[in-house]
């Protein structure tokens, strides 16, 4: 479990963290979702004691990491993969964690082992592409068996094979018990993956909640609509007081409507001789929920600077 309590940090006169309080619980895989700059590795940093709070705090199973003394086997954590010495190889990398945490070298091979490096174990970091960087720090996270694993973006540089691995990875973790917690800045990552949500936006918390929820309180569920007579339709909707959106997908032009019912909407365009080519319920895309709940505090929006 990990808990975080009104955390705070101020860079000078900016706040990167801004009074956060959410709980991770074990036997899930919770996302931890914020655009660029939100202060996601910020909050990681503090969690770990890589970065002191200006105010609050934060627990791991209960402590502060920093009176741990049990490292490796407390939290296993990837921040940065390339924070590796380039010269070692995967495996003295591991073993020398391994020796300064009191962990036996078997333990090394099983880890290669289970994030697909054994082959690759003998070559140096240096010459690892990202996403084999991402599996040895996933190693790295493994290696001491902790009941709490954090990773910072961990799909960065991971091809579609690799991505799927390490969803199924994160699952089997979180079956296991522990407390699974993993940052990204974009939705689609999480879509299946997440159960659970913490989702940040300049520093402050704006949803922490199970991931069907948050996709639940989209404003933008709506009906679709196509029609070659999408300006009488447009009309005759908003005059009932309907929203009406145009939008470009797939090479045709359709209208999402909200206010009124797909059954409502079919009737009203039969009753005008409106010819429809389709007209569908949308559910809640994830990815529009959190670009809804995220867009005032997105830092850098293409074109302009807030
Ligand atoms: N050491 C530092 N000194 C000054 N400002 C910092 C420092 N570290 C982070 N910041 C600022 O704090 C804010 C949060 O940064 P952080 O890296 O935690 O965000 P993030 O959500 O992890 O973003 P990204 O997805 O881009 O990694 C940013 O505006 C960043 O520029």
């Amino acid at each position: 479990m990990i808990e975080v309590n009104e955390l705070t940090k101020r860079f000078g006169s900016k706040t990167a963290v801004n009074g956060l309080t959410f709980t991770v619980r074990p036997g899930q895989v919770t996302g931890f979702l914020g655009p660029n700059g939100a202060g996601k590795t910020t909050t990681l940093r503090m969690i770990l004691g890589l970065d002191t709070p200006t105010s609050g705090g934060a627990l791991v199973g209960g402590v502060r990491f920093a009176d741990h003394p049990r490292g490796l086997h407390h939290v296993g954590a990837l921040l940065d993969a390339h924070h590796v010495h380039p010269g070692r190889t995967g495996r003295t990398h591991l073993r020398a964690l391994a020796r300064s945490n009191g962990i036996a070298a078997r333990r090394v091979e099983e880890v290669l082992g289970e994030v697909g490096l054994s082959e690759a174990a003998e070559r140096r970091v240096g010459g690892y592409s990202l996403g084999m960087k991402q599996r040895l720090g996933i190693a790295t996270a493994l290696l001491g068996d902790p009941p709490v694993l954090m990773f910072d973006e961990p799909v960065n540089g991971m091809d579609p094979e690799g991505v799927l691995w390490m969803r199924r990875l994160f699952r089997q973790l979180a079956a296991e018990g522990r407390t699974v917690f993993l940052s990204s800045h974009l939705m689609s990552e999480m879509e299946n993956t997440a159960d659970q949500l913490v989702v940040i936006g300049r520093g402050e918390l704006i949803a922490a909640e199970p991931l069907r929820d948050f996709a639940a309180r989209s404003t933008r569920v709506g009906v679709l609509v196509r029609t070659p007579q999408p300006a009488e339709l447009t009309a005759l909707l908003t005059a009932l007081g309907a929203d009406v959106r145009a939008e470009h997908a797939a090479g045709a032009e359709s209208l999402v409507v909200t206010g009124l019912p797909a059954e409502r909407i079919g009737a009203l365009a039969f009753d005008n001789r409106i010819m429809l080519h389709e007209l569908a319920t949308r559910a809640a895309s994830l990815e529009e929920a959190f670009m809804e709940m995220t867009a005032d505090s997105v830092e850098y929006l293409a074109g302009r600077t807030r």
